[in-house]
């Protein structure tokens, strides 16, 4: 496994939540790294999801525990995770439909700088407000639609927009599920290279849920498999890709053998 740094960012140990008899996620014990992008992969219903809802805060775990910077979160709800750096890209219900792209930028940038939600904030007093909300929403190619209500745009555009409010609110660990969904062919790479260059500029720690496998391969450093809720292969993208597990639980055809 690729460790960029000796202490982890982010671990899980034992992570546990079951529904009714159903145990979505079993026991999962990995430890997160910055500067690693690290891709969790599975067939539908393996818990990939779940498991992100347990480490966002979205889910109480029924056992095991979360761990951010070593310190025991387990108990945290979703807010205080969010205030110790742990930020997800939840798919488009984090925007406001009737505000423009700019304005939903903005507030995202002014919420981390620490002002709140102030909806009748004065344009001219946050001059620098709004040139880092220009800055995000150039890196994902919005700044032609800067005054669209969100609600007009297209879905490509708004997932596109949910990266720049993820990126503005500048979290040391971020989530993405299925950033790319619904994405046109052209818009995937904006996305692609941009998730990649925040990695490796910004040292962060990203986990991503994708079914892609061009994804997949393009992005991670290292892939998680989870199958009926348990670990069942971790490790460097080429060695996951070809292990027996792999190609029987989730890939179904053998990868090619890589020189
Ligand atoms: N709130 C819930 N109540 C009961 N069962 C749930 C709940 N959330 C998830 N599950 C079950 O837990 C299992 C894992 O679901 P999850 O959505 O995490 O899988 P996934 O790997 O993300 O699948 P997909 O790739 O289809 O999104 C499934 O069997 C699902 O039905």
């Amino acid at each position: 496994m690729q460790t960029n740094s000796t202490q982890p960012s982010l671990s899980t140990r034992d992570l546990t939540i079951r529904f009714g008899g159903h145990v979505a996620v079993n026991a999962v014990t990995a430890d997160f790294y910055p500067g690693t992008l690290t891709v969790i992969v599975g067939p539908n219903g393996a818990g990939k999801t779940t498991y992100f809802n347990l480490v966002s805060g979205q889910l109480p775990a029924t056992s095991g525990k979360v761990l951010v910077g070593g310190q025991d979160i387990t108990r945290a709800g979703a807010a205080r995770r969010t205030r110790l750096g742990i930020g997800r890209a939840f798919q488009l219900t984090n925007l406001f439909p009737n505000l423009s792209v700019m304005e939903n930028v903005r507030l995202a940038v002014q919420s981390r700088a620490g002002m709140g939600l102030n909806f009748f904030s004065i344009w001219s007093s946050h001059k620098e407000l709004v040139a880092r909300a220009e800055h995000y929403l150039e890196r994902v190619s919005l700044t032609a639609k800067r005054d669209a209500l969100v609600g007009t745009l297209s879905h490509g555009d708004q997932r596109k927009l949910e990266v720049a409010i993820l990126l503005a609110l500048e979290p040391s660990i971020m989530m993405f599920d299925e950033p790319t969904a619904g994405m046109s062919v052209d818009e995937v790479p904006v996305v692609l290279d941009l998730i990649q260059s925040v990695k490796s500029e910004r040292n962060k720690t990203v986990l991503l849920v994708e079914h892609k496998m061009d994804v997949v391969r393009a992005l991670a450093d290292r892939i998680i498999v989870l199958h009926n809720g348990t670990l069942v292969a971790d490790g460097n993208p080429v060695e996951v890709m070809q292990s027996k597990i792999v190609q029987e639980a989730y890939l179904g055809t053998p990868e090619p053998a890589h020189a």
